[in-house]
């Protein structure tokens, strides 16, 4: 039997709060055309000229307010979620069903640790076939299709390439559902409800949805799944779209103008959730937790909230168990 092992991926973060750390970072992740397709050559004259001096002194203020002495939070829930799934799978897989050790590593698609070193250190357990399962449960060109091209690229020179299965998406799977609605249940069983639940996601470019990019679709869907077993009424949520960048249209509504505008029609409380971010980082802990709840305070709101992201809860780490078993070869 072919020995296994698992790749866990998400898309990186910079090893420091600070400007050159966040430049070095911003600089692989918005050069890759996944993400930013514009021309090549007009790009690298924006992106040298103007964003490569400009954001990096902002964002690293950004990434200052929520770094944990250990490290970026990104990273170090990846890390707990690592640790958390290879003792699960440790103990269930004791029958040796699987070949007798599955090897968990963890791997970012821009920063450290490499999709390279995560891959080479399975190949140095002696994995033969490996399940990539990127930490985005709707599919995106940018994100999930990103994890792909560099999984290809490390294997480009080398003349053993293992057999892979990669997971695209779960945005639907049952277990991810139940985990969001346990989610707002336990939230809720706590602080009490709200007028208002916000499924705020992390936007793409509107082109993306014209050109057959599924990720708005399965972000949508994802909310009305999770709308459905929690009995919402229409007036009591909506979906959003937050985290844009650059001059183009991005998905709408954005979620910086919706809370606006529900502020200042009397919306006196929100819960938000985002659930397209398996882990809390910079987008969920900054941008909603801090920036768009002063925006919606400053407009009149008086009660906002932000629901963790699923992180190494026991029913994430479970969906995370059956992604894989249902991959996994006996
Ligand atoms: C969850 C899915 C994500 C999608 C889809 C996505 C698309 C996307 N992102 C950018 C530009 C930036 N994103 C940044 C941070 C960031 N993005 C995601 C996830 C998705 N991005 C995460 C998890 C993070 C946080 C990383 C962390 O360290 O905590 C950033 C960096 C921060 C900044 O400069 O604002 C940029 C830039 C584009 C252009 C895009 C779709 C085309
Ligand atoms: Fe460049
Ligand atoms: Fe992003």
């Amino acid at each position: 039997m072919k020995k296994q092992g698992v790749l866990l991926c998400n898309l990186g973060t910079p090893d420091e709060p600070t400007p050159e750390a966040v430049r070095r970072y911003l600089a692989e992740f918005l050069h890759d055309k996944r993400v930013v397709s514009i021309s090549r050559w007009i790009w690298c004259i924006i992106l040298h000229g103007i964003v490569l001096r400009v954001r990096p002194g902002k964002v690293a203020k950004a990434y200052k307010k929520i770094w944990l002495k250990e490290g970026s939070p990104l990273l170090v829930i990846t890390q707990k979620q690592r640790q958390k799934l290879q003792n699960e799978i440790n103990e269930r897989f004791v029958d040796q069903r699987y070949g007798k050790h599955v090897p968990v590593e963890i791997a970012m698609a821009y920063g450290n640790p490499s999709i390279s070193n995560g891959l080479q250190a399975l190949k140095n357990q002696g994995c033969e076939r490996i399940i990539v399962l990127p930490l985005y449960p709707q599919y995106s060109s940018a994100t999930t299709a990103s994890i792909f091209d560099r999984v290809a690229k490390h294997f480009k020179n080398e003349f053993y390439v293992p057999e892979i299965t990669y997971v695209g998406d779960y945005h639907d799977h049952p277990h991810y559902i139940h985990s969001l609605v346990r989610s707002v249940e336990r939230f809720r069983e706590q602080h009490g409800d709200s007028q208002k639940l916000l499924f705020s996601f992390h936007g793409v470019p509107e082109r993306f949805s014209k050109k057959g990019d599924p990720y708005e679709s399965q972000c949508r869907k994802t909310a009305d799944l999770v709308v459905k077993a929690l009995g919402l009424a229409e007036d009591e949520y909506a979906v959003s779209f937050q985290s844009r960048f650059g001059k183009e249209e991005w998905v709408k509504p954005y979620t910086d103008e919706l809370l606006t505008s529900w502020a200042k029609e009397g919306v006196e409380s929100v819960q938000v959730i985002s659930p397209a971010f398996s882990a809390d980082c910079l987008e969920t802990l900054e941008e909603l937790a801090i920036e768009n709840r002063d925006t919606f305070i400053e407009n009149g709101g008086s009660d906002y909230q932000y629901i963790p992201a699923l992180n190494d809860d026991r029913g994430h780490i479970e969906l995370m168990l059956q992604l894989i078993e249902q991959r996994l070869l006996t």
